[in-house]
Order: structure tokens, then sequence, then C-alpha cells
């Protein structure tokens, strides 16, 4: 392993190893999306149903091959079937989607890879399945035109870029706060008439800009990259939604809680910002499965706690026309 790929000045030293092997495999990636190929040739299926794309599966042998040097004890990826054990001695345990955006590699849009990181327990189960407010470290990795990493030691959010030419990331940021201002929200709209009704109300109203109750003009953004509108919202603020809905599938969601919304929550909460399943803290949530899904809602606290409101909003006020949201107004 290269001593070079991150500058560690502003790491806790029993995380360094971690973040250089972290660091390593996330430039060997970053070099592999630039040279190309087929890299979104489908090659099958992961154990929770998702068909994988080639570059699912090296991004995944890449990481698991890498951080077995690092160290840790224990290693789930959102790719494999079950977590696997690196290093007895280990006491770290890291989970990890890979590839995040998978839908993205054909275009050449934003893609990601996510990881957190809690103590390991004498188990896998222990290690992983636990409250998320447990992790110690977590953070992501964005594949852009620039290649970038947020990451946090439970000690604020930091924000490094790729330098290309020294292969190394350095420091951009060493504590990063959500803007509260950004009128803009994220969310699959194509899923509308699938929605439940407090979600259909928010949104209503975010459309129905400066003539609804929110008396403000909203912008709409929507990547199909987790990493990619973590990455705007922590930067410009805002909010995301992907809640459950009546799709067949979709009761819980699509997003992975160990994974996706663990690591992301636990980001955005050093940021100042709010993370929910649409009502309740995610981190206050306890993993029960490796592969279990959550509505996921994060971004600027005004705009969390609020959709969340909407939530307890009775029934007459979430199906009246945005005009008459008479509790609402602003
Ligand atoms: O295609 P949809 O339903 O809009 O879903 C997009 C979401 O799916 C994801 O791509 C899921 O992640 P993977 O690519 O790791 O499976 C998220 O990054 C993104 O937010
Ligand atoms: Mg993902
Ligand atoms: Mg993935």
């Amino acid at each position: 392993m290269t001593a070079t790929s991150i500058d560690t000045a502003l790491i806790p030293g029993e995380f360094r190893p971690l973040m250089q092997a972290i660091s390593e495999a996330a430039v060997k990636l970053s070099e592999l999306i630039r040279q190309g190929g087929d890299l979104a040739r489908p090659v099958g299926t992961n154990s929770d149903g998702d068909g994988q794309k080639a570059l699912d599966v090296m991004a995944d042998d890449l990481f698991r091959t890498t951080l077995g040097r690092a160290g840790l004890r224990w290693f789930a990826s959102e790719e494999q079937d079950s977590s696997i054990e690196m290093n007895p001695s280990g006491r770290m345990a890291i989970a990890i989607d890979p590839l995040d955006g998978s839908s993205n590699i054909d275009t050449n849009v934003s893609i990601g890879t996510i990881f957190s990181v809690y103590p390991a327990e004498a188990t896998a189960e222990a290690s992983f399945l636990r409250p998320m407010r447990e992790q110690i470290a977590a953070g992501y990795i964005i594949y852009g035109p620039r290649c970038a990493m947020m990451v946090s030691f439970g000690d604020g959010l930091q924000h490094y870029a790729l330098d290309p030419r020294s292969g190394q990331f350095r420091p951009v940021a060493a504590r990063m706060e959500i803007p509260e201002a950004a009128s803009e929200f994220a969310i699959n709209a194509s899923n509308y008439r699938h929605w439940a009704r407090p979600i259909r109300a928010y949104i209503d109203d975010c459309l129905a800009g400066t003539d609804g109750p929110c008396e403000t003009n909203f912008n709409m953004r929507w990547i199909a990259s987790l990493v990619a509108e973590a990455h705007r919202i922590l930067i410009r603020g805002g909010v995301f939604l992907y809640p459950s809905d009546a799709r067949k599938g979709y009761e819980r969601g699509r997003l992975r809680m160990l994974y996706e919304c663990g690591p992301i929550a636990f980001l955005v909460e050093q940021a100042g910002g709010k993370a929910t399943d649409g009502c309740e803290p995610i981190l206050d949530q306890r993993v029960e499965t490796l592969h279990q899904r959550t509505p996921f809602v994060f971004g600027s606290t005004d705009k969390v706690a609020r959709i969340a409101a909407y939530h307890d909003l009775p029934e007459s006020e979430v199906s009246a026309l945005f005009g008459h949201r008479g509790l609402f107004r602003a």
C-alpha cells in the first residue's frame, strides 16, 4: 500500500491505515472509470436481486482486496450475500456500497463509493446489526468531474479532493456545514402516483412555489446517484427524498440502511443537517438485517423537519389543495 493516497494531517491516528486503504482503492477506481470500456456490461444479480454491472463487481473486488490489507476485522458489501472476516485481531468493521449510482455508469454521470465504520465486535452480527448512531466514521467518494471525498470521524465533516498530479486526496475544508438557504428538492418524481399523501402534499407545495404555503419558488434535481445528491446538498443545501411507495418491493423505499442511509445520515448530522425515514432520525434506528431498506429524507434541517410535520397533519389537511393547507403557510 502506498503511504501517499491521502494527506492524513486531519485524520485521527487510529483511522489512518483504514483511510490510506480506502483512498488507495478510490484512486485506482477513479483511474478505471477514466479509462472507460464496457463498464456498464450486465454481469449478474446480487443477493438482493439488483442487476450487477461490470463496474459494480470490479469496485467490490478492489475495495475488498485493498481493505483486506488494512487490518480490519469485518467487511460487509452491498454486492455480497454475507459479511466476511478479514483479520481476527482487527478493531473495526466496515460496510460498503462499492459503486453507488450504477444506472449512471454508461452515461458518464457522477457515481460513487459509500462506507460506514463500526467498532468490531466478536461476531459480524454484533458488529453490523446495531443502532446506526454507533458508527465511528463514515464517508463517500464521488467520481465526478473532480474526484472528491467527504468523511467524518464523529467530530465534524471533512472535505477532500483528489489532486490528479500527485494522486493524493488533499483537504479542501476541515469542517463543513450544510447551508439552510437552498430551495432545491431532489426526488424521482416519476413515482408521484405511488407516493403516500404526506409526500405528495409536500411536493405539491414545493411545486406551487410562491403561490403555495411554502411561499418560495423551488428548483428540482434528480441525478439518480445518492452520492451526487448528497454532495450537492452538503455543499449547497436543499433536501433529498426517496420515500416508500406503493410499488411492489418499495414498501420500505429503495435505499439500504447499512450501506447507504446510515453513512449519509452520519455525514449529514455531522454537517448540522437532519436525516430521517420521513419521520424519525435514521441514526436512532437499528439495522436488523444486512440488506434492509428504508425510506430516506435528508438535508437542511428546516426542510427535513417540515416533511416530518406533514406526516402529522390531519387527513383533511394533507388531502386539501395547497391553497387550503391552512396550518402550513410558510
Ligand atoms: O433509479 P431510481 O429509482 O431513481 O433510484 C436511484 C437511486 O438508486 C441508487 O442508484 C441505488 O444505489 P446502487 O446504484 O448502489 O444500487 C441510488 O444511488 C439512487 O439514489
Ligand atoms: Mg447505492
Ligand atoms: Mg451499489
